[in-house]
């Protein structure tokens, strides 16, 4: 999937804002080509019979991106875009967001290449535990640790566990994300939304803006889009705009979110929900709000509509949403943008928290996660502000700097370098 304007590929893309914070930094070229690169990936065949009985054969990746701050991290997604270099772009991101939040992983992202809407649940219960069974000889509780993305979740979570501890012995710290029933976390959930939502407390209150003087628009209402659409409301925001991949819906006194929920669970889209007014997702993006929040697929704000952006702030839920060259126009005119290494991090924080509940065999409460994830989001903004301000560059050079710093720092001492 390469950004038409740029040309530049997801990983391509990703690994260009590594070199910028690796220029300012002075990284020697040794560091540089070690930090760049993926460690492993691999790319394995899942043969699917599908509802007619015949056979197909979809192909699914694990790339594990840097490993030197601990186990490879990473969620894995079910969608027709997710190829190699995607999977490759997503990794490295995943490096650099579990530094920046200084929990003790390393980057790793999972994809099967096909298009979800094709799949019965019987099917997309076989394909996850056929991708499950093909990577698991890379894979570990203290090796490799998976997580729902795109098009999965707790369900998927659940199976992928069970079929590792079919080959392996039973292991609920293989997957995070999975139902608290079965050794989840709670807050897990809406740990990505939650964490946003910290964010977007922390920037308004930057500004200065109150919460119901603020509208907010969010592209996407999966996992991330819809927690973080009620968390901001529960908060006195006033969310404007939310959209799904079938269009998106508006109201510009505040949407009910209650009343869009309603509409999910029973239409499986936002589409219709009574009292609103219906926008595209390309409207979505233009749309006069205080604050956008893509939080769907990635590069949908590139140089051909980022002159459009009407948003004051852009808080990156999605991963990659924007491409380089939007970011280059989104900063010349003053909008910032909160990188996604930052404003998403939220869902793997708490997975380390899981994770760590997991090893112990111990529960926390979920007041207890959510302070924890308040900390570590915390120490992560006010770092990303502090240096962006002492340095004068953007949030995305500044979150990318410190986190490369710590990759580097890591990789040093163990004496990869
Ligand atoms: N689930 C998690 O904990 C985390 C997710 N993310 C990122 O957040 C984003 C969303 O992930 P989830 O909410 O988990 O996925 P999801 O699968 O639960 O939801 C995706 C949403 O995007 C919508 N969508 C799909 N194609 C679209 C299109 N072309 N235009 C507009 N909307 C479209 C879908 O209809 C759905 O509402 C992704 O970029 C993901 O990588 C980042 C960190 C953690
Ligand atoms: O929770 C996790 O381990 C990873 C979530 C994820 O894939 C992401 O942050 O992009």
């Amino acid at each position: 999937m390469a950004s038409e304007s740029t040309k530049l590929t997801p990983f391509e893309a990703v690994t260009a804002c590594f070199h910028r914070a690796a220029d300012q930094l002075g990284l020697k070229d040794t560091t540089r080509e070690l930090l760049a690169g993926t460690y492993r990936e691999i790319r394995v065949q899942v043969p699917l019979r599908s509802r007619d009985g015949g056979m197909r054969t979809v192909y699914g990746y694990r790339v594990q991106h840097n490993g030197a701050r601990g186990p490879y991290k990473g969620g894995v997604r079910f969608h027709q875009h997710a190829d190699l270099d995607e999977v490759r772009a997503l990794a490295s991101l995943m490096t650099w967001k579990t530094a920046l939040v200084d929990v003790p992983f390393g980057g790793a992202k999972g994809g099967v290449q096909v298009d979800p809407n094709t799949l019965s649940e019987g099917e997309a219960e076989r394909m996850s535990r056929r991708y499950m069974s093909q990577v698991s000889y890379v894979i570990g509780e203290r090796r490799d640790i998976m997580a729902p993305d795109v098009n999965t979740d707790a369900q998927t979570m659940a199976w992928m566990m069970d079929e590792y501890g079919r080959k392996n012995g039973h292991t609920p710290a293989i997957v995070t994300g999975k139902p608290v029933e079965l050794g989840g976390s709670k807050g897990r959930d809406a740990a990505t939304g939650r964490g946003t939502i910290m964010v977007l407390i922390k920037a308004a209150a930057d500004h200065g803006w109150r919460p119901e003087d603020v509208s907010v628009a969010i592209q996407g209402y999966g996992n991330v889009g819809s927690w973080a659409a009620r968390l901001a409301a529960d908060e006195g925001f006033r969310v404007v705009a939310v959209s799904d991949a079938y269009g998106g819906i508006y109201s510009g006194g505040g949407l009910d979110i209650d009343a869009v929920d309603t509409q999910m669970r029973e239409t499986g889209s936002v589409v219709d929900t009574p009292g609103t007014d219906a926008i595209t997702n390309e409207e979505l993006v233009t749309l006069d709000a205080t604050v956008l929040i893509p939080a769907a697929l990635g590069e949908v704000i590139t140089a051909s509509n980022a002159d459009q952006v009407s948003a004051r702030m852009i808080l990156e839920a999605a991963n990659h949403p924007v491409t380089p060259d939007a970011d280059d126009i989104l900063a010349d005119r003053g909008i910032d943008v909160l990188p996604d290494i930052l404003v998403n991090a939220g869902g793997v924080t708490v997975s380390y928290f899981e994770w760590t509940q997991n090893l112990q065999e111990f529960k926390w409460s979920e007041k207890q996660v959510n302070d924890e994830l308040y900390r570590h989001m915390a120490a992560a903004y006010t770092a990303v502000q502090e240096r962006a301000a002492k340095e004068n560059m953007t949030q995305r050079q500044s979150a990318f700097q410190i986190a490369v710093e710590r990759v580097a720092t890591a990789a040093k001492l163990r004496g990869y370098l």
